[in-house]
């Protein structure tokens, strides 16, 4: 699913975010990503939606080697990945439905097809009463839940969490949890960077992580293992 083969990237500022990491994430996997602040997290991350791309190295994502993909292709790699931020990153003009369904129109599905797909994620993260809203009428954990629709609209292979609960009270941030895990169990693969010791200490799965911009432990049903 997820392949990254000794992938060096370093910034045009001449800083090193990852020094040769390679690893495999399969299909069907919950992955945490843990480390300190500035530890190359985001920056895994953004190689696999291809924000980024590696100074030296492969990565393979659903088959594709992201890194050399032809600009055409790109569009198909973004639909096979969702996104979600911290900050939910929606668009606060639009309501809760154009929010979701603006995924759908970028890939030119047709109108009645994004209606009901859109409505039907909608139900599925609790929101389906609220569709006429706007982001501002809504409390954090539920423009979350809206960014999470965002990003399964399109029904991607990957979604990929950065810091998703960062801005949530603890007893939201385990509502939110518990949708990652739905969607998981309904078949997506999941990688989160996150802080939040408790999460990962509660929610067993698969813990890597990263310090330096170097993979330093890589375990089954881990510990956050940080103090903070
Ligand atoms: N666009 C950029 N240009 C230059 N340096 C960058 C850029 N983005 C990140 N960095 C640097 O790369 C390193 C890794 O950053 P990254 O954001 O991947 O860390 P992180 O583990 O996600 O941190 P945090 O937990 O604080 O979000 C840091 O030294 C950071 O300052």
């Amino acid at each position: 699913m997820i392949e990254m083969h000794d992938i060096w990237k370093t910034y045009a500022d001449g800083t090193s975010a990852l020094n040769g990491v390679s690893v495999k994430i399969d299909r069907n996997e919950f992955v945490y990503l843990v480390g300190p602040s500035g530890a190359g997290k985001s920056t895994f991350m953004k190689l696999i939606y291809r924000e980024e791309i590696p100074t030296k190295g492969e990565i393979f994502v659903n088959g594709f080697n992201i890194g050399k993909l032809k600009q055409r292709k790109i569009p198909y790699i973004r639909r096979n990945i969702g996104v979600v931020f911290q900050d939910f990153r929606l668009l606060p003009k639009l309501t809760v439905f154009e929010n979701v369904a603006f995924a759908m129109e970028a890939i030119e599905a047709p109108r009645k097809v994004i209606r009901k797909r859109t409505l039907e994620v909608l139900e599925l993260v609790g929101l389906k009463h609220k569709y006429k809203n706007f982001p501002s009428q809504l409390s954090g954990g539920e423009q979350q839940r809206v960014s999470i629709a965002r990003a399964i609209v399109n029904n991607p292979a990957v979604i990929v969490a950065d810091e998703p609960t960062g801005n949530l009270d603890p007893d939201t941030s385990v509502e939110i949890m518990h949708l990652l895990e739905e969607i998981n169990f309904r078949g997506t693969t999941i990688v989160m960077a996150t802080h939040n010791k408790e999460i990962v200490n509660s929610m067993r799965k698969r813990v890597i992580a990263i310090e330096n911009g170097n993979i330093v432990r890589d375990v089954q049903r881990g510990e956050y293992g940080y103090e903070i």
